[in-house]
């Protein structure tokens, strides 16, 4: 894959609860770059990850650069986002391997070999398949990792996504986002010092009170 989309924030500002959460972020990225959020809990980390992926509303500009000219945000959001978050979104009655049919086909309809294929996928967050309702917490954050490879996307965002994973798990991970930049792709990830990717651009938050 090569990818060449480029974002940047510019004073971009996120308010929950009638407060800002996130104050004034500017930063721009390019294709392989990988942004580490840190910061306290509750500084506005998954706050700032939801306002990029378009699930919370946001003062500022959070722009795309994609050649494809204006168009709408949210059409933009779908060609080039992944979100991770804390929740899956997992169907509990599938197995595996059906679940990462369901993702490709429902993110990418007909275009069924633009990424991995659901089989590799699985092999490469370590996965045998089988119900998703049996698999631990970690098994079923792999499997939410491998929908990130059965349908491609520039920017994958990461909310503290080895928090249920093992050691071999964690660098499963970090090497899956190795592989995602040299392609010319890009992370965004929250951590609290568990997720040791390498040449991240640091951005930490602080608790809206203590700002
Ligand atoms: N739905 C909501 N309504 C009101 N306030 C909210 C809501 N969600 C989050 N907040 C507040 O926004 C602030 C930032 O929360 P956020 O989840 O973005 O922090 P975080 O840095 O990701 O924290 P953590 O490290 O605990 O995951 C917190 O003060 C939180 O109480």
């Amino acid at each position: 894959m090569n990818h060449t989309v480029t974002l940047s924030l510019d004073n971009v500002s996120v308010a929950r609860g009638g407060m800002d959460v996130v104050a004034g972020v500017s930063v721009g990225l390019e294709p392989g770059d990988a942004l580490m959020l840190t910061g306290p809990n509750g500084s506005g980390k998954t706050s700032l990850l939801r306002a990029i992926a378009g699930f919370a509303r946001f003062s500022g500009t959070i722009a795309f650069g994609d050649g494809a000219g204006p168009r709408d945000r949210q059409d933009a959001i779908a060609a080039h986002i992944h979100y991770l978050g804390h929740e899956t979104g997992l169907n509990r009655r599938a197995d595996g391997l059906t679940s990462l049919f369901f993702w490709r086909d429902l993110l990418n309809p007909g275009e069924s070999d633009a990424g991995l294929t659901p089989d590799t996928a699985l092999q490469a967050v370590g996965l045998l398949n089988g119900p998703v309702w049996k698999m631990s917490a970690g098994q079923q954050q792999r499997l939410a990792i491998a929908r990130l490879l059965v349908a491609p996307r520039a920017i994958w965002l990461l909310d503290e996504p080895v928090t249920a994973l093992d050691a071999a798990g964690r660098d499963m991970l970090v090497g899956l986002c190795v592989n995602h930049r040299a392609g010319g792709g890009m992370i965004i990830s929250s951590s609290h010092g568990l997720f040791p990717i390498e040449n991240v651009i640091a951005l930490s938050l602080q608790q809206a009170d203590a700002a």
